[in-house]
């Protein structure tokens, strides 16, 4: 680790949901620099953060919170500025448009050009684990084990022209989906996109923090935020 390079700070949203499942696995990192964590709750936490992950949990709830606490905006504008990783509920919030959403509709932070449909896959009942291979992980010959509680479904591919593209780095085959998202092709795409990447962002529709592999927390820190740290 380089020790004298500035420490990057990573804030994890803890409004609700799997925010100390996050920390966990990103105190287990082996690092080329060193990170701080923070458990944002406020402006001030949010403030002080180069990149923040969203994590599982209820979208509808942590988007509430969110707007209670006065961080719904400033959310929005960290989101056009610096790196952010949703998963799953965190995905839902990170997405530009969501489908399926309770009665009265829900707030969304926006941030990638995709439709998502809450609650995709089914009901608590439909939860599944999926064994899932991403190219730039690290050890990629050795799949991840995606943890999908009713878990997001990435409905649309939408960026516009002046959007980043969109990289799709992980999908499940497309027999995984339930019957009623099947494609008549059986192609699959995009509703067996698992793991996005767009600009700054990263996007996962399962639970990386619900295992003890911590290879995508890995990854987002030495792909998405490093990168943005002079
Ligand atoms: N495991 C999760 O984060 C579930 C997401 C939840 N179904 C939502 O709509 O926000």
């Amino acid at each position: 680790m380089v020790v004298d390079a500035p420490v990057v700070v990573i804030g994890i949203l803890a409004l609700q949901g799997a925010f100390v499942e996050h920390q966990d696995s990103l105190e287990r990192l082996n690092l080329s620099r060193p990170i701080e964590i923070v458990l944002v709750r406020t402006l001030e936490d949010l403030d002080r953060c180069d990149a923040l992950i969203i994590p599982g949990g209820e979208s509808t709830t942590i988007a509430l919170l969110a707007k209670l606490s006065g961080l719904l905006e400033p959310l929005r504008r960290f989101v056009s500025q610096k790196p952010v990783w949703g998963t799953c509920a965190g995905a839902i919030l990170l997405a530009d448009s969501v489908t399926n959403t309770k009665r009265g509709g829900q707030e969304v932070l926006g941030g990638m050009s995709i439709t998502i449909a809450r609650n995709g896959w089914g009901s608590q009942l439909e939860s599944f684990e999926g064994d899932i291979t991403v190219s730039g992980l690290k050890d990629p010959e050795v799949p991840f084990k995606g943890v999908f509680i009713r878990a997001p479904v990435v409905v649309e591919l939408k960026p516009k022209s002046d959007d980043p593209p969109i990289q799709v780095i992980a999908s499940l085959s497309p027999e995984l989906l339930p019957p009623a998202l099947q494609s008549p092709d059986h192609s699959g795409e995009p509703k067996t996109c698992v793991a996005l990447r767009q600009g700054l962002h990263l996007l996962t529709t399962f639970h990386p923090e619900l295992t003890n592999d911590h290879r995508f927390h890995e990854y987002f820190v030495r792909e998405c935020v490093f990168p943005t740290i002079s």
